[in-house]
């Protein structure tokens, strides 16, 4: 059974700690979210579980991905635990895709760099991964310039999942996508989630994302949490003022695509 365990970690970049002492689990078959205003260090936080800090971070603490601490691993074993065990999704699918490569060759990267499999087979995978995201085989062959940006997320979200990860890490992956685009990104992410019986650690500023997509949350204020909790109380009685605040500015925003 999958666990992540974040234990007291600390990201400090030039003398400036980003993040600091930081606990959050996530538990097999989970959605835990992270919120946080912009420049609380969500993206530290996901960069330090991806193993993709800039090269001068110091980080301390521990990262236990059932039970190994994962800070203790060389760069090579940190790549493949990356595509294999967890993936992530970002808020711009386009900086995420290869794009001199097609879609179908973008989505075939985790197992060409991971597994040992016939291109058939990897054709194929990839082709039912994209049909799981809405994708029809018209979009194979297509380059990612070609794509809408929820074509592109789809596309990205498919990538992420052909290698059955444990843990899926969505860090603002809506956000750049209009409203309606955004919840149907949603719904797909939540129904490849429970399909695949995946983890999901989903990253976001904005608490209407989150209690659509999340049962716990923590917010995360500038570098710390601040509060944590079943997602549905944090929303409804925020004890921290900071929360309160991230609770007002998603009721002012609050858009109709949301209440269905
Ligand atoms: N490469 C870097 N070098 C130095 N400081 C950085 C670097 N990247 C980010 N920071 C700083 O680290 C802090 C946390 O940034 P981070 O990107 O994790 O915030 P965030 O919560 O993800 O914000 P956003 O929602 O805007 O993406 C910020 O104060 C930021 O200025």
């Amino acid at each position: 059974m999958m666990s992540l365990q974040i234990k007291d970690l600390c990201v400090t970049i030039q003398d400036r700690a980003v993040v600091r002492g930081v606990n959050l689990t996530v538990s097999a078959h989970e959605r835990v979210g992270l919120i946080g205003a912009s420049g609380s260090g969500k993206s530290m936080i996901t960069r330090a579980l991806l193993g993709t800090l800039p090269h001068h971070a110091h980080v301390s603490g521990e990262i236990l991905v059932d039970g190994v601490d994962i800070l203790s691993l060389s760069d090579e074993e940190r790549a493949e635990l990356r595509g294999t065990y967890m993936s992530a999704v970002f808020q711009n699918p386009l900086a995420a895709l290869n794009p001199m490569a097609r879609v179908v060759a973008n989505v075939e990267l985790p197992l060409a760099l991971h597994y040992t499999m016939s291109s058939a087979e990897k054709h194929k995978r990839a082709q039912e991964a994209l049909e799981s995201v809405g994708l029809s085989d018209a979009f194979l062959h297509r380059f990612p310039s070609e794509l809408s940006g929820g074509q592109a997320q789809r596309v990205a979200i498919a990538e992420a999942l052909v290698s059955h990860p444990q843990l899926l890490i969505a860090d603002e992956p809506t956000t750049a996508l209009d409203s309606l685009v955004q919840k149907q990104i949603i719904d797909v992410l939540l129904e490849r989630i429970s399909a695949e019986k995946s983890a999901l650690l989903f990253i976001s500023h904005d608490f209407n994302v989150i209690t659509k997509t999340t049962q716990r949350c923590y917010v995360l204020c500038d570098g710390q949490i601040v509060e944590s909790g079943e997602t549905h109380s944090v929303l409804e009685h925020p004890s921290e003022r900071y929360t309160q605040e991230l609770v007002a500015a998603a009721q002012e925003i609050s858009v109709e695509a949301y209440h269905d």
